[in-house]
């Protein structure tokens, strides 16, 4: 794969949603409304090596992480590839919801019987519980204040359906919680007997959080109808300013 050089943006910025499964269009459609001062937003499905070769950040949509990987790993060279973009410091990735276990070192399902799932790491000392909030019927939607994003004072409306929780999440200086639950919403915590080692119970309702270059939310901002979280991750991420 041909890295494009990440210290000069050019005015057009290209940005990848990984299209293999899930909500891919709707970030297509939210990063295409974004106008960023000094930039054009192009953003483009990525089904293979050769698309992920020609963008300069990557969201890795909501939908079916175990399907997401498994087609992944049957496209020619697309997991390796993807693993190598997705740990690059340099590069911008955001996942959200099934983006965000991909995304995580690894996942545990929500009963915590079965073994632990090797993740794409892109984001350090992240474990994740697949499925901690429960079922599609116990989808939900909480208005939750994000003080990062423009308009703090507005709040955002976050969506969860069959989301994950962070079941740990190893201390480090980069890494910022953008966003958190209140404590009526957070599932209740894992089982004692999960696969991925002990949790901690504090980072369970951390929802949105951002560690150099690269983001997860466990909601999905695209079903939202606001674009101020494909703003923030383009404008901190993406740009770097
Ligand atoms: N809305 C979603 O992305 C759901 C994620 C799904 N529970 C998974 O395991 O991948």
């Amino acid at each position: 794969m041909t890295i494009q050089p990440a210290e000069e943006l050019p005015e057009t910025i290209v940005i990848g949603v990984l299209a293999l499964q899930g909500a891919f269009i709707e970030h297509i459609n939210y990063l295409q409304r974004l106008r960023p001062a000094g930039h054009t937003i192009r953003a483009i499905p990525v089904k293979n090596v050769e698309e992920l070769s020609q963008v300069r950040a990557l969201v890795i949509p909501g939908g079916e992480s175990t399907v997401i990987s498994s087609l992944a790993f049957l496209t020619t060279g697309l997991l390796p590839a993807l693993l190598e973009f997705v740990q690059d410091p340099s590069r911008a990735v955001w996942g959200t919801c099934a983006g965000m276990i991909l995304m995580a070192e690894e996942d545990g399902v929500g009963g915590g019987r079965k073994k632990g799932v090797k993740g794409w790491a892109g984001m350090k000392g992240l474990k994740v519980w697949r499925n901690l909030y429960g079922t599609q019927l116990e989808s939900f939607e909480a208005p939750l204040l994000v003080p990062s994003l423009s308009s703090p004072s507005k709040p955002f409306n976050t969506i969860f359906i069959r989301a994950p929780a962070v079941h740990s999440l190893s201390p480090s200086t980069a890494t910022e919680i953008l966003a958190t639950l209140p404590s009526d919403l957070i599932p209740p915590p894992p089982p004692s007997d999960s696969p991925l080692g002990e949790s901690n119970p504090d980072d369970l309702g951390k929802v949105m959080i951002k560690q150099g270059k690269k983001m997860v939310t466990s909601f999905h901002p695209e079903l939202s109808g606001d674009t101020r979280v494909h703003e923030f991750w383009v404008e901190k991420c993406v740009l770097g300013r």
